[in-house]
């Protein structure tokens, strides 16, 4: 499947609180966010089971698709329409055969290292990054910049989304870079107006 990468909103649970999270992703996607991923490091997997659920209803008739992170047993449960997994996160061919052929399927890449010895076949796209550091993920590895960025994309056989420390105004730089578009979290969970944050992104 190719899932529109053009404004990937990840979410937290903590930064979403103001709003609460439906209400933030719903407010999002009314923005222009095109793709939504599920990300809770704290949840147990029943909480995140529920949360999927509220937000897969939400964006019911939207067109847009839930991605759940890191977990392929919340994806299963869910009825989430895919998984993004890291690089530590388990087997990518484990996770495509128990989730079907339907489901979009992401990895992480931080390295060309990373990128040469995977096998991309089960795959339908790449976040690389981060482009900067970051707040919003305390283990994050080097920042790639926005020529590490280019390199790595350069060199990706699949779709890509940039991830890291993005705002608007590195939205052109990204798109230079090659890259299908940006994932964020602060950019847009946690402002005082999430629609508003979202279409400030240009569409692509
Ligand atoms: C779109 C996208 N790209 C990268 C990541 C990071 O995944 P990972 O390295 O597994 O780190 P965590 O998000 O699990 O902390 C992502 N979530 N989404
Ligand atoms: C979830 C995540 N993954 C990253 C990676 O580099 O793989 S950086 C990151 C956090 C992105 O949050 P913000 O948009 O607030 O910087
Ligand atoms: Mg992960």
């Amino acid at each position: 499947m190719h899932p529109d990468l053009s404004l990937y909103l990840v979410t937290d649970g903590g930064l979403c609180a103001d709003h609460g999270l439906e209400e933030t992703v719903v407010a999002a996607v009314r923005g222009g966010v095109t793709l939504v991923q599920l990300r809770d490091k704290h949840a147990t997997d029943a909480e995140m089971i529920d949360q999927a659920r509220r937000l897969k209803a939400a964006l019911e008739g939207t067109g847009v698709a839930l991605i759940i992170n890191d977990r392929l047993e919340v994806a299963l449960a869910s009825g989430a329409d895919g998984l993004h997994i890291g690089q530590d996160d388990g087997d990518v061919a484990r996770a495509r055969a128990a989730l079907g052929p339907q489901a979009i399927l992401g990895l992480s890449v931080q390295t060309h290292e990373q990128l040469a010895r995977l096998d991309t076949s089960a795959l339908d796209y790449l976040g690389l990054g981060p482009v900067f550091a970051t707040p919003s993920k305390h283990d994050h590895a080097e920042p790639l910049g926005f020529d590490g960025l280019a390199a790595l994309v350069a060199a990706s056989p699949l779709p890509s989304v940039a991830i890291g420390g993005l705002k608007v105004e590195h939205a052109e730089a990204v798109r230079q870079a090659g890259a299908g578009g940006l994932a964020v979290i602060s950019a847009i969970c946690g402002t005082p107006d999430p629609e508003a944050a979202a279409r400030a992104f240009p569409r692509r």
